[in-house]
């Protein structure tokens, strides 16, 4: 409703004046109106005081009060209608927060997950036309988080941009994509609380609060509906694991599921069953599938979650890894109890771990700043700078947020996370480091040195690794082992941590998986126990 503007003035100048009553109080309306009788005021003696021709002063005098009494009234004008158009935002802000409210009560209802059986059933109803009025916040790269007192909750809606048709909303409707809140979870503490203080300035002393292990934990909010399957290719066992676990999911849980192109055609060569089963046809797609995709499930082994996480430049959604392959660091789970594990996963809450990655630029010579530079490519494992097919020795200076650390002399330098640790980055003598541990490994390989021992650096730091002008030959860097990039003399590549983490969920939790990872997959520190009979110390 478009705000009530005042009436003008009549012919005589009477300021016959009604205006829309202005919300905000009494005291303004009043004011205008005494405006307005102080214009009338001046009109009246004006014509009650006829001016002689020759009095010049005094036509001065009644020219200059006209022109206040103008200003006069189109101050009060302005000011009144001001007023009734701050009414009319106040109105219709009360009515979209009641409207909003509505639509969280219905979600709340949903979000229960005791209501996961009713979901469906009619009291309790998706809020179909809550898409108009429920707008995402301003997020960075489309992602949506609310920042809780116990944890971080995620509230996305798919929305493909530009839905015009019909069909395409009630799609969209049907494709919410899951909510869900992210919780610090520590062994033993009731109180589910994350204890953030380091240092207490009681008594001047610095102390360092409790922290003890911490475990994240996702809770559904909502339920899951889409399920993105990645397999490893050329393998006969996970392309038959793949159709039971679409049918299943399909059958027995009632999730949109989407695969890879290549997936799509090896289902369909197998049974027009499978054509529900969706896909992409192009990159842009594929950049957008974060916000379809409620959970990844990947089948193959550590190289398999590597794939998987390249594929999201952006935000990634939860990961379940199945292990099909002969090592599995980052593969927790066994794909003969796929059904119990994905039920349970659903249902939830799920122990994560986040796993940090590695934000790396390739910056060439000409670039005149750090910002001119390539895409940024996103590692889960490292980023390797090594000398290639060159026979020559690599030169390469490092640097730790512009201090010079070293010039690596040798084949070349790993920068890892700590979820690369136990992969090439160990091969090459760094340490095997928890996750969870945020932070950045800068493991040399093969030194041309006795003294270069692996450093770990911490998370905040940005370190570039340049190629030097006088170096003999180019070196290459590979991410996590694949797209080898050439690093020309004048080149360098820049690498801090990634703000997407890629959470992967736990068969027990963070530190069960990681020990049982290196036990099993390296046999770490396996030895015969010492027998108990022998010299002893008396
Ligand atoms: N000398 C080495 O150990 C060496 C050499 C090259 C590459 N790599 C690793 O291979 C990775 C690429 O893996 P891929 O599967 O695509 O190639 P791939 O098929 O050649 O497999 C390499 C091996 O590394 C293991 N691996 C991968 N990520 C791991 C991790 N986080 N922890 C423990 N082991 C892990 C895999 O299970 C596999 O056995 C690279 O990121 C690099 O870390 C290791
Ligand atoms: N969906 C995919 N599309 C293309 N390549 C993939 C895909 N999944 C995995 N790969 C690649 O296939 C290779 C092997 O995958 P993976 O490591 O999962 O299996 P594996 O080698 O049998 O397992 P392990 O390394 O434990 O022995 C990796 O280099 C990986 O990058």
């Amino acid at each position: 409703m478009a705000p009530s503007k005042p009436n003008s003035t009549n012919a005589s100048g009477d300021a016959n004046i009604q205006y829309a009553r202005p919300e905000n109080g009494v005291s303004e309306f009043s004011d205008s109106l005494s405006l307005f009788h102080s214009e009338k005021a001046v009109q009246e003696l004006l014509q009650q005081t006829p001016i002689l021709g020759t009095d010049d002063h005094l036509i001065e005098f009644s020219e200059a009060l006209r022109t206040v009494a103008k200003t006069l009234r189109r101050a009060a004008e302005g000011k009144a209608s001001a007023q009734a158009e701050a009414a009319e935002w106040k109105r219709r802000y009360e009515l979209e927060m009641a409207r909003n409210h509505k639509v969280m009560s219905s979600t709340d209802c949903i979000a229960d997950p005791s209501h996961r059986e009713q979901n469906n059933g009619p009291d309790c109803q998706r809020p179909e036309t809550s898409t108009d009025s429920y707008e995402p916040g301003n997020h960075a790269n489309g992602k949506s988080e609310d920042f809780l007192v116990n944890g971080i909750c995620s509230h996305e809606i798919l929305q493909d941009g530009g839905a015009s048709s019909d069909a395409k909303a009630v799609q969209n409707r049907m494709m919410r994509k899951a909510s869900f809140k992210l919780s610090w979870w520590c062994k033993g503490d009731d109180g589910n609380q994350d204890k953030h203080d380091i240092v207490s300035f009681e008594k001047g002393n610095i102390t360092t609060a409790g922290r003890t292990s911490k475990q994240i934990s996702l809770k559904w909010e909502t339920n899951p509906q889409t399920v993105l399957i990645l397999t490893k290719p050329n393998s006969v066992s996970v392309r038959i694991l793949c159709a039971q676990m679409v049918r299943w999911l399909k059958e027995h849980q009632k999730l949109n599921i989407f695969v890879e192109p290549r997936v799509i055609s090896e289902l369909l060569a197998e049974s027009s069953y499978f054509k529900f089963v969706q896909s992409w046809k192009d990159d842009s797609e594929i950049s957008r599938l974060h916000s379809k995709v409620d959970l990844v499930v990947t089948l193959g082994g550590d190289g398999t979650v590597l794939w998987a996480a390249s594929m999201f430049k952006g935000p990634v959604p939860p990961i379940v890894p199945f292990s099909l392959g002969s090592l599995g660091f980052m593969t927790p789970f066994h794909s003969e109890h796929y059904r119990d594990c994905l039920d349970s996963i659903l249902r939830g809450p799920v122990s994560i771990t986040l796993r940090h990655r590695l934000q790396c630029y390739v910056i060439r010579d000409e670039a005149k700043n750090e910002y001119e530079t390539e895409e940024p490519i996103l590692v889960l494992n490292e980023v390797t700078i090594d000398r290639g097919i060159s026979s020559y020795l690599t030169n390469l200076e490092c640097y730790c947020d512009n201090s010079f650390v070293t010039t690596v002399q040798g084949d070349g330098l790993i920068l890892s996370t700590t979820s690369g640790s136990t992969a090439y980055s160990l091969a090459a003598g760094g340490s095997m480091v928890h996750p969870q541990v945020p932070g950045i490994l800068f493991t040399p390989i093969c030194p041309h040195s006795l003294s270069f021992r692996p450093l770990i650096l911490p998370e905040n730091v940005t370190v570039r690794v340049q190629v030097p002008f006088n170096s003999r030959s180019p070196a290459w860097a590979s991410f996590d082992g694949k797209d080898r990039k050439q690093l020309a003399a004048g080149d360098a590549l820049v690498c801090r941590m990634a703000p997407w983490p890629v959470p992967t969920a736990c068969s027990v939790d963070s530190t069960g998986d990681f020990l049982r990872s290196i036990h099993e997959g390296l046999h770490w520190n396996l030895r015969k126990t010492q027998s108990f009979d022998g010299p002893r110390e008396s």
